[in-house]
């Protein structure tokens, strides 16, 4: 495992094989490549972030994603091909991110489950293809806006030619690497910044589009159960370190307008 300056860990070895990483790249770019009729029969519904389309346009002055996108939690009835390879990925990634789990914790001196413990049983791991079209005027448009994720961590699997992810530090945009075929990339989302009590940080990151090359990228975010409290874990708070987070649940449904805003949600869970 790489960590680049505590933004984005690079996880070789995973126990993934690549070819089953490209029968996903090559699944997302199918899907993206139906007819938008076709697209369209796995529309988003109103006021929920799943299904097929960008996001929900709430305000005029409201800026939009150059991106074609699918978003799931519950599985698409007829995309049988798609359904079967998205839940073998996920069971894939869930062994994989509670060793990244217990892994921080023990960095911390941390019980080992203790940031598992807290996501519950009922925590879901959500899947977003994504296609950023190419524009003939990149300056223009964002494949993905600033943000940072709402998940306690992000697994993405990039495209493996095409650049476009940037992370923000210190003001400045750095261009996440093309990394090889069979690795995947896992970022803080702002529920383990929470967990963490700030010690490990959600970074800031947007998604810029290419001129000439589509850009097809899977991102996968783990997201506590809905029913649990998410907070600052006991081991983290001292009079040294106070909390610096209030308690949360549900966390991604309650702070989506501010993402679409453009806001930080964790600006609302801080004391
Ligand atoms: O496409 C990417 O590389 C990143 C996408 C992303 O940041 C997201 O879906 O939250
Ligand atoms: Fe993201």
């Amino acid at each position: 495992m790489r960590v680049f300056d505590f933004l984005l860990m690079q996880v070789m070895n995973h126990g993934i094989t690549k070819a089953f990483l490209d029968k996903i790249y090559k699944l997302t770019k199918e899907f993206c490549a139906l007819p938008s009729e076709e697209k369209q029969k796995y529309a988003r519904d109103i006021g929920s972030i799943q299904g097929y389309g960008n996001d929900m346009i709430l305000w005029d002055d409201q800026v939009l994603d150059w991106i074609d996108r699918l978003y799931i939690t519950t599985y698409p009835e007829d995309q049988r091909q798609l359904k079967e390879t998205l839940h073998e990925y996920t069971m894939k990634q869930h062994l994989v991110i509670k060793q990244v789990f217990k892994a921080m914790a023990r960095s911390l001196e941390l019980e080992e489950n203790c940031f598992l413990d807290m996501c519950g049983e009922n925590a879901t791991m959500d899947t977003r293809f994504n296609m950023y079209p190419p524009c003939p005027r990149p300056d223009k448009v964002i494949g993905v806006k600033p943000h940072a994720d709402k998940s306690a961590f992000t697994l993405l699997f990039p495209d493996k030619n095409v650049e476009g992810l940037q992370f923000l530090k210190d003001g400045k945009w750095y261009k996440a690497p093309i990394v090889s075929a069979d690795t995947i990339l896992i970022n803080v989302g702002d529920q383990m910044e929470i967990m963490s009590n700030g010690i490990y940080k959600s970074p800031v990151h947007r998604v810029v589009t290419n001129r000439e090359k589509e850009r097809i990228s899977v991102a996968t975010f783990f997201i506590p159960g809905a029913d649990k409290e998410i907070q600052p874990v006991n081991g983290l708070v001292s009079e040294a370190r106070p909390r610096l987070y209030k308690p949360v649940k549900n966390y991604v449904k309650l702070l989506n307008n501010y993402y679409l805003q453009g806001l930080r949600p964790i600006a609302a869970s801080l004391i």
